[in-house]
Order: C-alpha cells, then sequence, then structure tokens
C-alpha cells in the first residue's frame, strides 16, 4: 500500500517479534516504515516479507558503503526483496553510487536509491576529528550534488539542510531526513534536529522517526501528536 504520508517509522527493535509487535500497532495508510542494520541483521529477510504481507512500503536502511562491484550486487538483492527505498553512503564515490544505479536500472527496478550525506549524528568537530576540513553544511551540499550527478533519487539529510538543497538541487530530488525531535523528545545522539513541522516547512520530502515514537511510554499517543503538528501546518 502507498501513502501520501512523509513518516517513515524507524523499527529499531532488537528482534522481529518486537518490531512486528510495533508494526501491529501502525497503520501502512498512515506512514511506512524503515528496517536499520540490528533488525535485519537479527531477523535477516524474514521482516521484510513479514512488513510486505502487513502492506507496508519498507525503507530498508543499511548504508552500503563498498567497492562498487559490492554495492551493485547489495542494492540489486534488497530490489529483489522488494523494498520501496534503500540506501547507499555518497562518500562512496561516484564510481559506487553509480554501479548501484545501473544495475537498478539494468534489471528494471523502481526502488528508490537514496545517498547518506552526513550523518544527522555528526556536528562540525566530528568531521574535523575524521579529516573533513569542512563544515556539515557544505559537506551536505557537495555530496548531494554528487548524488544527483550519479542519478540518485534523493538524499539523506538532516532538515538543517532541506531548504538549501531544494533550491540546489530542485524539488524532485527526495530529502529524506532523520534526526526529527518532537517538542516533547530529546535529542539523545542526534545532533542536527528539527521537529517534524520545522522539517517540513524546510522542504523535507520524508521525516524518518525512531526513538520519540518507539521508545515513547505510549507510542501511538506520540505519534498522533506528531500527526496533528503536520496537519496544523
Ligand atoms: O539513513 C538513516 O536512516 C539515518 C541517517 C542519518 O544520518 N541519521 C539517522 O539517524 N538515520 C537513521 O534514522 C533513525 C533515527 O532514529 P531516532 O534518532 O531514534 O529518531 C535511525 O534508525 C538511524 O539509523
Amino acid at each position: 500500500m502507498s501513502t501520501a504520508s512523509p513518516l517513515i517509522i524507524a523499527l529499531d527493535y532488537p528482534s522481529l517479534d518486537a518490531a512486528l509487535c510495533m508494526a501491529d500497532r501502525l497503520d501502512p495508510a498512515r506512514c511506512r516504515v524503515k528496517v536499520g542494520k540490528e533488525l535485519f541483521t537479527r531477523s535477516g529477510p524474514d521482516v521484510l516479507e513479514a512488513l510486505h504481507g502487513r502492506g507496508f512500503e519498507v525503507f530498508l536502511d543499511l548504508k552500503f558503503h563498498d567497492i562498487p562491484q559490492t554495492v551493485a550486487g547489495a542494492v540489486q538483492a534488497a530490489a529483489e526483496q522488494g523494498v520501496w527505498m534503500v540506501n547507499v553512503h555518497a562518500s562512496g564515490g561516484r564510481r559506487m553510487m553509480e554501479a548501484a544505479r545501473e544495475r537498478l536500472e539494468r534489471h528494471g527496478y523502481d526502488t528508490r536509491l537514496i545517498a547518506v550525506t552526513v550523518l544527522t549524528s555528526m556536528a562540525n568537530e566530528d568531521l574535523a576529528e575524521v579529516g573533513l576540513g569542512t563544515s556539515t553544511a557544505a559537506q551536505v551540499e557537495r555530496l548531494a550534488l554528487l548524488a544527483q550527478q550519479c542519478g540518485m533519487h534523493g538524499v539523506v539529510c538532516s532538515a538543517q539542510e532541506s531548504a538549501r538543497l531544494t533550491q540546489l538541487c530542485g524539488d524532485d530530488f527526495l530529502k529524506v531526513t532523520p534526526g526529527i525531535r518532537p517538542a516533547f523528545a530529546e535529542a539523545r545522539d542526534q545532533r542536527r534536529i528539527r521537529t517534524p513541522g520545522q522539517a517540513m516547512a524546510a522542504g523535507s520530502t520524508y521525516l524518518v522517526i525512531g526513538r520519540p515514537v518507539t521508545q515513547a511510554e505510549d507510542p501511538m499517543r506520540a505519534l498522533n501528536a506528531i500527526e496533528q503538528e503536520l496537519a496544523a501546518l
């Protein structure tokens, strides 16, 4: 089932049962779901089948970052399992991104292929420490332009960069933004954050939300509050 909602709920749980317990409380007409490294490493493709069976469109977030041949094969494997969206790290470079795109095209898959720019957990000082003498904003712009040239459908960035990337890359280029923190939630390990309303106003296409919903005392109440914040825009 496809939905007009921009919400993607991150099912960051340590087991298939826990993830499906949450999925059973969600409605595929009102959100998509994301499967990340911990859940996929524990459950394998079974979780994708279970979520597809419940009608969800699934973002498989394994952030592939390897040599071009390896990443192209991994992206193909994801597409074969019917996922709606898959991601790679833009810092894997032009040839890696192009190989991934060409592989999906060659096999006729319409899986959305997006590239992570700079993780939302990173700030300027973190980039300096790994040898990048630039700001997060400048690095995000650079990698987004490269990703667009390589034929990616969009990028993962923080909502702090969404408005600028719309100017640079156009409306159709997807901005998938984690680091979403409603007023009631703590930032925790995220550094570049925005509220749901701010993110949409800035031009984000999709909002990835995990702990503010999944770790809330009442997850459905938290989700309703987010939906109401967006409905009021
Ligand atoms: O690619 C991602 O989804 C991702 C990229 C990024 O830069 N930052 C980021 O937080 N994520 C993912 O988005 C989710 C955010 O979860 P919360 O911080 O709990 O809302 C996690 O599953 C992260 O793995």
